[in-house]
């Protein structure tokens, strides 16, 4: 395959037409797996891809449309080599000892922690005015939003002691980025830590880096030293950080033999179903963690959609699921042609809402309802003093959850999300009222939208005033992929803009207004 060539086809711009409303300007940037053949290897797993950035610029009226393969240190070796030499989530790989920055791979006898990848595909990060690639491991890698170009690699664990991190973080309302990592580094610590990024570095030391002034906010010691729980996102309220500890398990030894063994890092995950869910709300003012014990059954979640706060209760809306069978969908051998009906979710994901009463009438009776809100959720007390906790069902087949960002934290309406049926693919997206229960769709034949991300109009006074983004690849020959801009309030078609070139399935992404972005030089 002629990698060049690829990359000065994609590298074109494409201006394409539609009706737009005149006050979307700038630019929507996606990110998520793009390459999985390298030479004679394959990936084995859609979510190991090298990562494309892809971004839909609108400016007057118009709309361009460019990808751009990440140039992460992953991406350099593995083409060099013209093989990969790079392990990622589903494959293990062995690097070239000599002339390899991931050497460090090779001394693992001596290394708990293996080098990991800077593969970074699943979200992008803001950083003040700058804009981050993001994965799971201690790696970020900064781009530039506008021509897509890749610049410097930031290793978090140089700052604050994680190994892995959160590909979604989240925001102050001064631009400070709360995130969340995993400290592995001491077995007999290991621990969640919750970190903070500010967004902007005093006058006086102005040629460092955001990163120098990284710290560390809190920490939550690990209920399984040996075993930490995997997990994707958090939530946060305006005075609490929601974190849930899943049985969905990190094994450190494993992870620590694991190029030994042969066995990539997926075999390192796993679900134990006859643990239970614990969560933990950190009070974000004091950095002290709630001292009640609130648990639920097992299950497994990707994706927090939001929490707030209701008179001494903490609500919060996951999609969640009865076992981790969604990261072994997306192995590669099971997404040939037939995937639609051979490869079924033996595990629906559903969006749940937990209520959570943190202010409860410690005179309660044992085996009573401490919720106080009108909801099917219940939280039961029970002798030890811990408390159960059941959901409410909101709705069930939707994925990629997106908010109106200015409404996180806080009591919220409407979440704008993908659909999926039985199969891994969304066919539809959804506006789902968290109150009413109400939903709109979205869906045309052989369409696959992506996660829909919900932009606000200037001024907008309401939850849903502004438009709704999704990238849509049709999956009928020889029809070309579009970007689909709908009304967020009524979810009709406002217009879409046409790719005469092919597009990706993606992960995740952000809209950068015009006035973010620095002045561009044509
Ligand atoms: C490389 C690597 C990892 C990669 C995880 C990835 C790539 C997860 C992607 C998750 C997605 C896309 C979820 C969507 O809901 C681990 C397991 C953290 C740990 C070891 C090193
Ligand atoms: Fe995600």
């Amino acid at each position: 395959r002629n990698y060049t060539e690829l990359h000065q086809k994609i590298q074109k711009l494409h201006q394409v037409y539609s009706h737009l409303p005149t006050w979307l300007q700038g630019v929507l940037l996606r990110n998520g797996p793009g390459m999985h053949t390298i030479g004679d290897t394959k990936y084995n797993h859609w979510f190991d891809g090298l990562a494309l950035l892809h971004s839909f610029t609108f400016k007057n009226g118009e709309v361009y449309y460019r990808s751009k393969y990440l140039r992460s240190d992953t991406y350099n070796c593995n083409i060099e080599a013209n093989r990969i030499v790079v392990s990622e989530f589903g494959t293990m790989a062995y690097p070239d000892p000599c002339k390899n920055i991931f050497a460090k791979a090779f001394s693992y006898l001596s290394h708990t922690i293996p080098e990991f990848t800077d593969n970074c595909l699943i979200n992008i990060m803001k950083s003040g005015d700058d804009y981050y690639a993001t994965s799971e491991t201690n790696f970020i890698r900064k781009i530039d939003p506008q021509t897509l170009e890749t610049l410097e690699k930031v290793d978090y664990s140089k700052y604050v002691a994680v190994n892995l991190a959160t590909s979604h973080p989240h925001y102050d309302s001064a631009g400070n980025i709360l995130n969340m990592g995993t400290s592995i580094v001491d077995k007999g610590r290991t621990k969640y830590l919750l970190f903070k990024i500010p967004s902007s570095v005093p006058e006086k030391e102005k040629k460092k880096s955001c990163f120098k002034h990284m710290e560390v906010v809190c920490s939550i010691p690990s209920r399984s030293l040996l075993q930490p729980s995997y997990y994707h996102s958090f939530g946060i309220t305006e005075n609490y950080i929601v974190f849930i500890e899943q049985p969905f398990k990190l094994d450190i030894v494993k992870l620590a033999t694991a190029y030994i063994r042969g066995v990539n890092w997926a075999s390192c995950l796993a679900f134990h179903k006859e643990d239970k869910t614990w969560f933990h709300f950190v009070d974000r003012k004091t950095k002290k963690e709630v001292s009640t014990k609130f648990y639920t059954d097992a299950m497994v979640l990707y994706h927090h959609i939001n929490a707030y706060e209701e008179d001494g209760h903490v609500v919060f809306d996951i999609i969640a699921y009865k076992d981790n069978s969604l990261y072994d969908m997306f192995y590669l051998k099971k997404l040939n042609k037939d995937f639609e009906e051979n490869n079924k979710l033996t595990s629906i994901p559903t969006c749940k809402r937990f209520v959570v009463p943190l202010q409860y009438d410690k005179d309660a009776e044992v085996g009573s309802n401490l919720v106080k809100l009108p909801t099917s959720a219940t939280a039961v007390k029970e002798k030890d003093g811990s408390i159960y906790c059941q959901p409410e069902i909101l709705c069930e087949g939707i994925e990629l959850p997106r908010v109106n960002y200015d409404y996180n934290g806080k009591k919220y309406k409407y979440v704008y999300a993908t659909e999926v049926q039985w199969s891994p693919v969304p066919t539809k997206i959804a506006k789902l009222n968290v109150q009413t229960k109400e939903i709109l769709h979205w869906g045309e034949e052989h369409c696959w939208p992506s996660e829909p991300i919900f932009v606000p109009s200037p001024g907008a006074r309401e939850e849903d005033e502004g438009v709704v983004l999704t990238c849509v690849v049709v999956s009928e020959p020889n029809k070309a992929p579009f970007l689909l801009i709908l009304d967020a309030k009524t979810f009709k078609e406002l217009g879409r803009a046409t790719v005469n070139v092919e597009m990706h399935l993606d992960l995740h992404g952000v809209f950068i207004p015009q006035n973010d972005l620095e002045d561009e030089t044509e």
